[in-house]
């Protein structure tokens, strides 16, 4: 009689241990359905027990062992094992999300392939030899042999001109679904256009392929437009020509339809899997089992990609590396970035980490030598960097925020046919809305925030906690009914801009104007194919965009993030603004870049002008170590979350007198404190920081710690969460 040990989904630090009369060494990794309380649970199967901690007459038995699908490996089991480890996270939860929802379900995984590989077959190969009359369908075959031997993706083949006509084609039995195995031993990787790489791609693909095979931490370090991309590609090309698989995390994939595209453009014949949580989770199980069956050729996702089972892994790539979408910031906190640099070790697999504006973490482990550099200071195509200047809005009058240096900037590119871009990092009309008369303003009622004044759609919206109420015509307090709009969102200014530029088409590009991939993705294209002038957007436009007719950036309202208490703060409004600005003259067309500020002498604007990241890193790196913040002391936060503030303080004081009874040397433990928005969703919110300059005392401190804290009686409608390298802090 076996028994099998099983993660399952509950917040509790502990496996559990099940009967399972004809389970194998073989079942280990796969997903079961176990009873549990009166209902029954999907879990995984960790490994086999031998002696449980109950006596075997008081287990129970698993009901279904999923064996359709092959299990995970072992290095996946450890992969898991280090996340609960290292973010002191149950294992259970870790698995749960690690696991597409759709495999767990432990009822089977349809293995149809949506998107199938397609080639000619031998009565399309007579088709065009006879004479036949012309037809659409004859017309897409001639293309598709025109372009080559094949085998195409059926995406690809529907983007060709004609394209429609593919199901025709296989109606015809032209052009049949190529068999997965015989047909793709060796994919033919070079469909699409490659441009020949500048001397500086050369050199870093040269020392990246060069290093040859076996784990080596890579930092990228490329001037927005300098091709970076095309970097990833290359290497992935050759990875995929050596039967590797490639793994590449991209920080938000509804943000980069036009890198799926490319991919696969770029490798039509390769088999490449999109892993993020947009999906839906049929695709999303399927992409997985196609990782782990080793058909995947290629696994573009998000974070949560950095979960996929990858048995032929040969490269690991992570672009835009600093951005924070790579940390998840509920559940278990993981940092893809660390876990992917984890990983690459693991499986002795090269990993090249991407930027033009790498994280101050992995700026300093290039510098120290821990991670190898490679630097882009070209662009590829454009001949320059935009020119950045400083508007200083001293003593100026702003006409709804922007200044007449501004506005005649944006006009100059209107009479050129060139776009612009106005960027404002916040979303709505104004972000409140007041009586000048008593005093009133728009507070949420469950957070402590503002309600945000949303004139498009009329409603007074919370940006924390999303309740939304209609935008009232008087005061609630005092009933005046001159209630105003207080500061400035991108509606605002888009509403302004269309009355400045009456003959200007003015495009807002904000979560508002782009909640859904499809609306996204209709906006970038709108954009691309020039069907808008003026541009208004939040750091949704400062991500990764390639717009060639983009002349001019002009950037409104970053001097707040100046001032913000966060010490992150300077590091990350340098990196939106050096990417915002960088999205400004990639073509042939030189770029500028305008901002407006109060402070035209401040180092970070200055170094941002002469486009010094290095010099602004070098800075802000020695702010750090004199402050003693990461990355030269280690964090965690431990938060709570109550009804009341005080029950969530007080048991972040019990956990601090425990921690003060197993803390080791070098440990710091600060006070309890409120968060900076206390309030959220009606729940009141403290945290207490953690500290210590090594790694492995911080952790072996929180093991301990963690474990003692689970075992403490808490109040029901208490929670707390531990984030280990919190971002925020
Ligand atoms: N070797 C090359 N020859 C010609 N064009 C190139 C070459 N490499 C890249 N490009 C083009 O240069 C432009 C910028 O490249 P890419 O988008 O890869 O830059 P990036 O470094 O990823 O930029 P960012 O960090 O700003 O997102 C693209 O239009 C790309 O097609
Ligand atoms: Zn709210």
């Amino acid at each position: 009689m076996s028994i099998v040990r099983v993660a399952l989904p509950l917040p509790l630090p502990q496996v559990f241990d099940y009967l399972a009369p004809d389970a194998t060494a073989a079942d280990v990794g796969r997903c079961v359905t176990v009873p549990f309380g009166r209902g029954e649970r999907n879990g995984l199967i960790l490994a086999l027990g031998a002696a449980a901690d109950i006596e075997p007459a008081r287990l129970k038995t698993v009901r279904h062992i999923q064996r359709e699908v092959p299990p995970l490996p072992a290095d996946w089991l450890e992969l898991v094992d280090f996340v609960a480890r290292y973010y002191h996270a149950p294992i259970g939860e870790v698995v749960a999300l690690a696991l597409p929802p759709g495999l767990r379900r432990a009822d089977g995984v349809s293995g149809e392939d949506e998107d199938p590989l397609l080639q000619i077959a031998a009565a399309g190969r007579e088709a065009l030899c006879g004479a036949r009359r012309a037809s659409k369908a004859l017309a897409l075959l001639q293309g598709l042999a025109a372009a080559g031997e094949g085998p195409w993706r059926r995406s690809v083949v529907r983007a060709l001109e004609g394209g429609e006509a593919v199901g025709e084609l296989l109606r015809r039995g032209w052009i049949r679904v190529a068999e997965r195995v015989a047909d793709r031993v060796a994919p033919r990787h070079a469909a699409g256009a490659q441009p020949e790489p500048t001397p500086e791609q050369t050199q870093a693909l040269e020392a990246i392929l060069g290093a040859g095979p076996g784990f080596k931490p890579w930092l990228v370090h490329g001037v927005t437009g300098s091709g970076k991309t095309e970097v990833y590609l290359r290497l992935a090309a050759h990875l995929l020509a050596q039967g590797r698989q490639v793994l590449m995390l991209v920080p938000e994939i509804a943000l980069t339809p036009q890198l799926e595209r490319r991919v696969a453009q770029r490798f039509a014949a390769a088999h490449v899997v999109s892993l993020h949580s947009a999906l839906a989770d049929g695709a999303r199980s399927r992409g997985f089992v196609q990782a782990l069956a080793g058909e995947a050729d290629i696994v573009l996702g998000t974070r949560l990609a950095v979960f996929a089972p990858l048995p032929r892994l040969g490269l690991i790539l992570v672009d835009e590396e600093h951005d924070a979408s790579y940390k998840q910031q509920e559940g278990v906190r993981y940092s893809a970035r660390d876990l992917a640099v984890w990983r690459a070790r693991q499986r002795g697999v090269p990993v090249v980490l991407g930027s033009a504006t790498p994280s101050l973490e992995t700026w300093y482990h290039a510098r120290s030598e821990r991670y190898a550099l490679q630097t882009l200071n070209q662009r590829a195509l454009a001949a320059t960097l935009p020119a950045v200047r400083c508007i200083d809005t001293r003593r100026l009058r702003l006409d709804e925020g922007l200044s007449p240096a501004l506005q005649a900037a944006l006009g100059e590119r209107l009479a050129r046919g060139e776009q612009s871009l106005v960027f404002l990092n916040r979303r709505g009309y104004a972000p409140v809305l007041s009586c000048p008369s008593c005093g009133w303003v728009s507070r949420c009622p469950h957070c402590s925030a503002n309600l945000v004044v949303h004139l498009a759609d009329r409603r007074l919206r919370c940006h924390h906690c999303g309740c939304d109420g209609p935008i009232p015509s008087a005061c609630p307090s005092c009933g005046d009914q001159d209630i105003r709009p207080f500061g400035r969102g991108t509606q605002r200014v888009e509403a302004r801009l269309a009355e400045l530029f009456p003959q200007a088409r003015v495009l807002r590009v904000d979560r508002d104007a782009a909640r859904t991939r499809r609306q996204w993705e209709s906006v970038l294209a709108t954009i691309a194919e020039g069907g808008a002038d003026i541009l208004v957007g939040t750091q949704m436009m400062a991500k990764g965009h390639d717009f060639p007719n983009l002349t001019l950036v002009g950037v409104i309202g970053a001097d707040a993030a100046l001032h913000a208490a966060d010490f992150r703060a300077p590091e990350r409004l340098f990196q939106q603004l050096m990417q915002v600005g960088g999205r400004a003259g990639r073509g042939a067309l030189a770029g500028t870049v305008l901002i407006q500020t109060e402070y035209p002498a401040h180092p970070l604007y200055q170094q941002l002008a002469r486009h010094d990241f290095d010099a602004f890193a070098r800075m802000a790196l020695q702010e750090r170590r004199s402050a003693g913040f990461p990355p030269f002391t280690h964090q965690a936060m431990l938060r709570a979350d109550a009804p009341a503030l005080d029950a969530a303080v007080d048991f972040l004081r019990h956990a601090r007198r425990l921690a003060e009874e197993c803390a080791p040397e070098g440990l710091r433990l600060y006070d309890p404190v409120p968060m900076r928005l206390t309030r959220l969703a009606r729940r009141e919110r403290a945290q207490l920081l953690i500290e210590a300059d090594q790694r492995g005392v911080l952790q072996g401190f929180l093991a301990g710690w963690v474990a003692l804290l689970y075992r403490q009686r808490t109040a029901r409608e208490l929670r707390w969460q531990l984030d280990v390298d919190p971002l925020e802090v």
